[in-house]
């Protein structure tokens, strides 16, 4: 569904992305890791239109992406930008439904069941400002989900909440990618986290930013954040990544 062919992206004279090439399949929820500076947002804003890629070509279901997507939604860390302070929680939800055509009782309804399926049935009259850190996440990803992409893009979506509310939004997002048919990509720091949410992980190597692994995750679709962590195969590709995102360059993530 998503073909991102020989994509390269020059800043000046700074090589941000050197001939990155992969696809990604129907209902994949693919990870991109690697040291700080090495591309990954930069490759996430040139698969969402909002970079023009020096060289190369994304393509999203067989059409070439030259601008934001009409079947496209991110979710970014920063929810506190991302959100609109003076609209109330159902707003922020209901906003972007326009674009997809939807009345306003069809929005209203969409927006109701995203809020329910984060688990925030009953927040929809309040602000995201009376909301904490977590829940503004969660805000976040119902209006991401209400909109029914086809693609779904998060920028370290957990970076900015506590350790426990990380591992919640972790089970979330794998809760809401089982009844839905969206594909994911989801750029994040953390291998713990790519390797348990995960059905591919890609790793990025810096200076300049190439593409230096690509490991299928074999562990099973039903994952428990602690026995998940212990299981064999989730120890070792947490090491594999790690080596590779350790050795792949000098500067500290
Ligand atoms: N708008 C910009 N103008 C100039 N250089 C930029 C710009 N955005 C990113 N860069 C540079 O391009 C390189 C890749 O940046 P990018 O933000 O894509 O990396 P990243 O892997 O997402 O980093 P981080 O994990 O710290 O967010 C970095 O060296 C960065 O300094």
């Amino acid at each position: 569904m998503l073909e991102v062919l020989k994509l390269t992206h020059t800043y000046g004279d700074q090589i941000a992305l050197d001939d990155v090439s992969f696809e990604v399949g129907d209902r994949e929820l693919v990870s991109i890791v690697g040291k700080s500076g090495c591309g990954k947002s930069t490759l996430l804003r040139a698969i969402a239109g909002l970079v023009s890629p020096t060289a190369g070509e994304v393509r999203l279901s067989g059409r070439a992406v030259n601008g934001v997507p009409d079947d496209l939604a991110v979710v970014f860390q920063d929810y506190s930008r991302s959100l609109l302070p003076w609209m109330s929680v159902r707003d922020n939800v209901v906003f972007p439904l326009r674009r997809r055509g939807l009345d306003r009782a069809a929005r209203r309804k969409a927006a109701a069941a995203a809020l329910d399926e984060v688990g925030l049935a009953d927040a929809g009259g309040k602000y995201p400002w009376q909301l904490s850190g977590g829940m503004q996440q969660r805000v976040a990803i119902a209006r991401a989900l209400a909109y029914r992409p086809t693609l779904l893009l998060m920028d370290e979506p957990f970076g900015s909440v506590d350790a426990q509310t990380r591992e919640d939004l972790e089970d979330l997002l794998l809760q809401v990618r089982a009844a839905s048919d969206m594909t994911i990509m989801l750029v994040t720091h953390d291998i713990d986290e790519s390797v348990y949410v995960s059905d591919r992980i890609l790793v990025m190597g810096r200076a300049p930013g190439r593409l230096i692994g690509d490991l299928a995750v074999g562990l099973p679709s039903q994952r428990d954040r602690i026995e998940t962590r212990e299981l064999p195969e989730f120890v070792h590709l947490r090491s594999e990544v790690g080596r590779l995102v350790r050795d792949a360059g000098a500067t500290a993530a």
